[in-house]
């Protein structure tokens, strides 16, 4: 699980987050909601260790995310950023393999149970007829597919996500909210995305956190489905 401990953070005189206490907790799908420039993807990559540019502290299953070695991190903690990456001349396949780096040997050969992981992670985003293909030649969709197996591949107990669903058409969103809901209740991992899809973030996840004026709050998605506070926040009717 995540937790933030006072934690406060901003640009230079503008402050993004202040003084935020809460948990995020493993065995939940949890999205992160707020109007744009509110400073989701700006938490996200302190979490991910990105962004170090901040006061208080981050634990990562318990552990202060400044203390933590990167080889250490990266078998806690997946990350895949909003960025469209094109990695040409890779195969999917071998661009799925560096979620296994760091649990490869020392020069970085992968195993037979690495191939097994590899192969599975991109079965589970519907991608395995894609393995041998670059990535120059996909849909931005396709490779943000690819992009989300080489974070499962990664195995880690923490994955966060910012705006998984952005290059995804409708079908694709809610197969992949539900892989991503699958494999927190399945095996207890705790997955964070931030989304402005707040009908996925009511309807599919367990919790959803709402970043407003530099405060950050938690919700069961149940409970803020009937509080009215999202229909406040982005002064809308659902
Ligand atoms: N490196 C930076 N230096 C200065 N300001 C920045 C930097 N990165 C982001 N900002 C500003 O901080 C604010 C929060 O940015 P951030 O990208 O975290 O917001 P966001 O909630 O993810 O936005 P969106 O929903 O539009 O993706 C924005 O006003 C942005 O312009």
């Amino acid at each position: 699980m995540i937790e933030l401990k006072d934690f406060s953070i901003g640009y230079g005189a503008r402050r993004l987050l202040s003084d935020v206490s809460l948990s995020i907790p493993g065995g939940c799908l949890t999205a992160l909601v707020g109007r744009n420039g509110t400073g989701k993807s700006t938490l996200l990559r302190s979490i991910a260790g990105l962004n170090r540019n901040y006061s208080g502290d981050i634990l990562v299953d318990g552990n202060v995310l400044n203390h933590l070695p990167p080889q250490r991190l990266a078998k806690m903690l997946a990350f895949v950023s909003t960025e469209r990456t094109r990695i040409p001349y890779l195969k999917c396949e071998d661009v799925v393999a560096i979620g296994r780096a760091p649990y490869t040997n020392w020069i970085g050969h992968i195993q037979d149970m690495d191939r097994e992981i590899v192969a599975k992670a991109l079965s589970l985003v519907g991608m395995e007829a894609y393995a041998g293909r670059t990535m120059d030649t996909m849909s931005d969709g396709e490779c943000q597919r690819v992009m989300i197996a080489r974070a499962l591949a990664q195995d880690t107990s923490v994955i966060l996500f910012d705006e998984p669903t952005s290059f995804l058409d409708m079908p694709g969103r809610y197969e992949l909210c539900s892989l991503l809901g699958r494999l927190a209740h399945e095996e207890g991992k705790c997955i964070f995305f931030s989304t402005h899809e707040l009908d996925i973030a009511l309807k599919m996840c367990d919790k959803v956190a709402v970043l407003d004026s530099t405060s950050l709050e938690i919700y069961d998605a149940g409970e803020l489905r009937d509080s009215g506070l999202i229909e406040q926040i982005f002064s809308i009717n659902l």
